[in-house]
């Protein structure tokens, strides 16, 4: 069994984000849609460990998220990417490395050729706050793939990436062995949620769809074309948001 969520509570502030989400994220590649503000990051951050729910348990293969093991288990990129001032590239990427377990010489190694994938290998001697936003962006996705996780939570990974490097984290994604579960939280619906096996939905707080791609796609009528149907099926969950 991958992750599994079970009635999830989550308030900021008494404010009521995440109402009872229950879910299990399948194998493969899954898309997680949902207007701003329907509590898409803060479901990745649960799963990821970084916040623990008010109510409710979170556990991948039966382990907790608040077991150490967990986190070793399950990589992470936020929506924002910290800068580690006065790290490379490199450095940084192994630095979260070396904190999902790794020794410092593989982390080292497993570095560099996390951000080959992405394409910066130019850049491993770089200060981290010299690079752009879309390059920071792929620090990130590096950082997310440098421990050879189980399970990849990936929070609008390629916003601010231009068109070549969306594809290069396509080939990417693609490239990953089978067993690893995916789960990509976007507003690219139209392009990603007919590359995935699988499309969540996330509305007000609430999971509203959950399924593969041909289920999603059947909210829409069957007149319209089929270029638009997964912004309309979109609309159709979510309303005009
Ligand atoms: N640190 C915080 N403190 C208080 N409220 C927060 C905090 N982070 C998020 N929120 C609020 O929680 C709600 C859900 O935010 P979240 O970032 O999880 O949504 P999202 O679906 O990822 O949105 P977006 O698509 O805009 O990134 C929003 O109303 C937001 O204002």
């Amino acid at each position: 069994m991958p992750v599994e969520i079970s009635d999830c509570w989550f308030s900021y502030r008494k404010r009521p984000v995440l109402r009872g989400v229950n879910y299990v994220l399948p194998e493969q590649r899954t898309v997680l849609l949902g207007p701003n503000g329907a509590g898409k990051s803060t479901l990745l951050s649960l799963a990821a460990s970084v916040r623990r729910p008010q109510r409710g348990t979170i556990s991948y293969r039966g382990i907790e998220s608040t077991d150490r093991e967990y986190r070793r288990r399950i990589a992470w990129l936020p929506q924002q990417v910290t800068v580690m001032p006065g790290l490379t590239a490199r450095e940084q990427v192994a630095y979260v490395g070396w904190l999902k377990g790794m020794s410092k010489t593989a982390a080292w190694a497993a570095a560099a050729e996390a951000l080959s994938r992405v394409e910066l290998s130019e850049k491993l001697g770089e200060k981290v706050t010299r690079l752009s936003g879309g390059q920071v962006r792929r620090v990130g996705v590096a950082q997310a793939l440098v421990h050879d996780a189980e399970v990849l939570l990936l929070d609008e990974p390629t916003a601010g990436m231009d068109p070549r490097q969306r594809r290069v984290f396509r080939d990417t994604l693609a490239a990953l062995p089978a067993e690893v579960s995916v789960l990509i939280s976007t507003h690219d619906v139209a392009d990603l949620a007919e590359e995935s096996e699988h499309v969540t939905v996330l509305h007000k707080g609430k999971i509203v769809y959950h399924g593969d791609v041909e289920g999603f796609l059947a909210h829409a009528p069957s007149d319209v074309v089929p270029g638009r149907r997964a912004e309309v099926a979109y609309s159709v969950l979510c309303g005009d948001e």
